[in-house]
């Protein structure tokens, strides 16, 4: 080769290094830029060194890479937070002293220091940053802790090797999952979720985990759940229900970590992590008083540094209960609380049931309720506004009017409660008195209807059914009307049964006191309780109702489903039917 050759193949090389130097720098410049304009994160950047720091790595923030950032990173010294993002490509740092700090700063924001992702090789870059990461809302994960203050919660790590927890996750997937809508269960010996059924036999591949348990324990368990949690799936808050199992309840934790919530009644919160292969035993105060949930998150911060969730598979195991719970926390406890046995019939009557926990309740709470609920619900409003001027629009259901507002002239509201129709009056709002079952209007009369939270007091399918027909029968050809109703898979609230009552907790100044039924005194000295009927529903169950309901060659077309603030929403059309 001569010098010429080597000269030039010099050039060349130096110029596809310069290149790529550009093309690097060029790509920093855009993430930054797209972090600062999208996240709004340009007030948390600083030039003056300190030991947060923001870290752009390029990468998809999965489990293979966070390895590979952190062991870096770990080389310019201590690190006391990092939190890698999955699907997200930057992420935040915190060193134990300043001086790490900027000797990272230093050497990673070299241009061509590229790091050997899996993936891809990546640049990773620093910005340092005034703000302390467990501040930042961004981060979404729970930073939890192996000892929480929680009595009666006792965690106890590799209580299965990792060849019985393959063993356990494999047989358990050889059988089949039922779907929940955030989590996948199967049940064994007794399923609590579905009434009336017989028990399902603990298979024998659990035999030597119910020994080991009732070694350690003292207890035989003889009820197991599996769930199955995907990254991102949750159990909302709850206790497992007082009557139906004893005092300890054990999970033990298959594949990958997670973290547990647990809630105070009266607010204080921790999160414990929970390692797989551990278990995890809730006794007295953690298993009766403290709601557990895990979140739905897709990663814990443990010791400061984020670990992401896998497909985890939790078994809790209990034990049925046979006599009466008489545990410490008689507010909380179940015991007195009876079962709700609803009878299917055709009559549409209002029953006792619906007489006396939604007409005389709502009756009885009116004026508290109407100051808790003012504010109309942002996409039941943007569905009135959507509406063409001057539509007739019917609320079934208006409770103070809250939808009755500006243009009372093309509103029209109805109720079953006389005190809630007071209130609309006051407001001077166009309101009567009906039942959402047999609402006195012409056919074919009103342009756009809504039943925003009513039919879910309605304690029969038939009842149901009958007050969409209600809605149909009302509306005019192509006329639209919208239906919320609770959920309950919501995250605010647990529901063991579909039928089921809820508390209403009046502040004592209310309450009417030449009244003579009152409510129940609440633990609250200032309130009393009064017990509101629901029937909850399932997913799918509002669109189901939709399409049963018909009448005289009408029927409604699903123009919309969704979930908001807790309930399912239909927005539905009256149409032909050509069937
Ligand atoms: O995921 C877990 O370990 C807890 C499950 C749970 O709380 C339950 O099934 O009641
Ligand atoms: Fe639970």
């Amino acid at each position: 080769m001569n010098l010429l050759k080597i000269a030039r193949n010099i050039m060349n090389t130096k110029k596809k290094e310069a290149t790529a130097l550009k093309g690097l720098m060029k790509k920093m410049q855009k993430g930054k830029d797209h972090i600062m304009k999208n996240e709004n994160f340009s007030q948390y950047f600083q030039d003056e060194p300190s030991a947060d720091m923001f870290l752009l790595h390029y990468s998809d923030g999965q489990e293979r890479d966070f390895s590979i950032i952190k062991s870096h990173l770990s080389s310019y010294g201590e690190i006391k937070n990092l939190v890698v993002i999955p699907g997200i490509n930057y992420g935040f740092l915190t060193y134990s002293s300043i001086d790490s700090a900027i000797s990272a700063y230093n050497s990673v924001n070299m241009p061509l220091n590229l790091l050997q992702f899996p993936s891809k090789p990546h640049q990773i870059s620093l910005i340092y940053t005034p703000i302390n990461v467990r501040e930042l809302k961004i981060v979404q994960g729970c930073w939890c802790s192996l000892n929480v203050p929680v009595p009666g919660l006792n965690l106890e790590q590799e209580f299965i090797t990792p060849e019985e927890e393959d063993f356990l996750a494999n047989h358990i997937d050889e059988l089949s999952w039922s779907p929940l809508t955030n989590r996948r269960v199967q049940q064994f010996g007794h399923d609590f979720l579905q009434e009336n059924q017989p028990d399902i036999a603990i298979p024998e591949f659990f035999n030597f985990i119910l020994d080991r348990l009732e070694n350690e324990l003292g207890i035989r368990f003889d009820q197991i759940t599996a769930t199955e949690y995907i990254p991102g799936d949750f159990i909302a808050p709850h206790l497992d229900a007082h009557s139906s199992f004893e005092d300890t309840i054990v999970c033990l934790s298959l594949n990958s970590p997670s973290s547990m919530n647990f809630r105070h009644p009266e607010g204080s919160e921790f999160n414990q992590f929970l390692p797989p292969r551990s278990i995890l035993a809730l006794t007295d105060e953690a298993r009766y008083l403290w709601k557990h949930s895990v979140w739905n998150r897709k990663y814990d911060i443990f010791e400061g540094i984020s670990i992401h969730r896998r497909r985890r598979i939790s078994l809790t195991f209990r034990k049925v209960r046979n006599v009466r719970c008489e545990c410490n926390f008689p507010s909380v406890c179940d015991r007195n609380e009876e079962k709700l046995i609803i009878e299917e019939t055709k009559d549409l009557n209002p029953t006792s049931l619906e007489k006396d926990f939604v007409f005389d309740t709502y009756d009885k709470i009116a004026s508290h309720f109407s100051h808790t609920r003012y504010k109309p619900w942002p996409k039941v409003d943007e569905f009135l506004k959507d509406q063409e001027p001057f539509s007739l629009i019917l609320d079934i259901g208006c409770g103070n009017g809250k939808y009755l507002y500006d243009d009372p002239l093309c509103r029209i509201g109805t109720d079953r409660s006389f005190k809630m129709l007071e209130i609309c009056a006051e407001r001077g709002f166009s309101v009567f008195n009906a039942d959402c079952l047999n609402v006195p209007i012409r056919s074919n009369s009103v342009d756009v209807a809504i039943e925003i939270a009513v039919i879910h007091h309605l304690s029969t399918s038939s009842k149901r059914i009958q007050a969409m027909k209600e809605i149909l029968r009302v509306l005019v050809p192509n006329g639209q009307a919208l239906i919320y109703v609770w959920a309950r898979e919501q995250t605010e609230r647990a529901f063991t049964d579909q039928d089921c009552f809820v508390p209403w907790h009046l502040n004592k100044v209310y309450e009417n006191e030449e009244e003579d039924t009152k409510g129940e005194q609440s633990n609250d000295p200032d309130k009393v309780v009064y017990k509101r009927f629901y029937h909850v529903f399932k997913q799918g169950e509002l669109e189901s109702l939709a399409k049963e309901a018909k009448i005289d060659g009408w029927k409604f077309e699903i123009m919309k489903h969704y979930y908001d603030r807790s309930n399912w929403c239909v927005r539905l059309k009256k149409v032909k039917d050509e069937e």
